[in-house]
């Protein structure tokens, strides 16, 4: 079976498409150069895996399914990186049954089981936080654990982040998820925001690492050639302010 993380968050909208797209584009680079250095050439070193996206289509360049292989630059096409896609911009049950379906939970789970079984390394972002139903009886952590992969909490930094961070931890555990560690995304530099204050509050009370903080940056471009210059800028932010060795364990 291969390796990999499931992207969570304490909320949709904190981040979980950014964060995965860099984490993604520093562990390729990373396997890439490891790889090279043994004189192996993998092409695909990880894949990406969105199992539903609700409020865009493939091609729509706000998708998430887009916004992964963009930022990520990693090589394969949306239509395998996301499997629904459904247009009301709702909790997945909700936006299938409005488009008069429902999504097939069985087979979403031989999808999940098949990318495992196909790939060496998966990175899954899950759908706004842990307990957005998927279906009228399961969640998106019921996904987390039924593909058992180690969760990583994408959190805000600002305040009400430790109480929402503590929450999806207290969720995750009670259904036995286990949880690789917390990330913060979206620091704005505000000394107000008590940011290693808030790092303790949850390493202590969640018994988990924080493994870094993303910074809140410029909004995302538009060309190629800008994406380019993104993802470089992000991979150098990842390299000197995430714990990536612990990230990279999990792979
Ligand atoms: N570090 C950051 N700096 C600046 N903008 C950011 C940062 N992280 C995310 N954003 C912006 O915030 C918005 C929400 O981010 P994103 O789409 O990654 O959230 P999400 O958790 O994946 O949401 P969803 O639940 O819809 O999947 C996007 O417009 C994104 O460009
Ligand atoms: C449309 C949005 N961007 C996400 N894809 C779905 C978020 C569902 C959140 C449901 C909720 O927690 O109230
Ligand atoms: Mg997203």
């Amino acid at each position: 079976m291969g390796k990999g993380l499931f992207i969570t968050g304490t909320d949709t909208e904190v981040g979980k498409t950014w964060v995965t797209s860099v984490l993604a584009a520093a562990a390729a680079r990373r396997i890439s150069l490891h790889n090279a250095g043994q004189g192996t050439v993998l092409s695909n070193p990880l894949h990406l895996w969105k199992p539903i996206q609700s409020g865009s289509q493939p091609g729509d360049p706000r998708a998430d399914s887009f916004r992964l292989l963009r930022g990520s630059g990693i090589e394969q096409t949306e239509e395998e990186t996301v499997t629904y896609s459904l247009k009301a911009p709702l909790a997945p049950w909700m936006a299938a049954r409005r488009a008069g379906t429902l999504i097939p939970w069985e087979e979403l789970l031989a999808e999940g089981e098949r990318k495992l079984a196909s790939y060496p390394r998966l990175l899954v972002e899950g759908a706004g936080g842990l307990l957005v139903p998927l279906t009228e009886r399961y969640t998106v952590a019921d996904l987390a654990a039924a593909m058992g992969l180690p969760l990583l909490i994408v959190a805000r930094t600002r305040l009400g982040t430790v109480n929402h961070t503590l929450l999806t931890i207290e969720a995750a555990r009670q259904r036995g998820l286990r949880i690789a560690g917390v990330l913060l995304n979206g620091y704005p530099g505000d000394d107000d925001l008590a940011l290693s204050e808030t790092i303790e509050m949850i390493e202590q009370f969640g018994s988990v690492p924080v493994l870094g903080v993303f910074p809140q940056l410029e909004e995302e471009p538009v060309s190629m050639e800008e994406w380019e210059a993104w993802r470089d800028q992000w991979i150098e932010i990842v390299e000197s302010r995430i714990r990536m060795d612990e990230i990279m364990s999990f792979f």
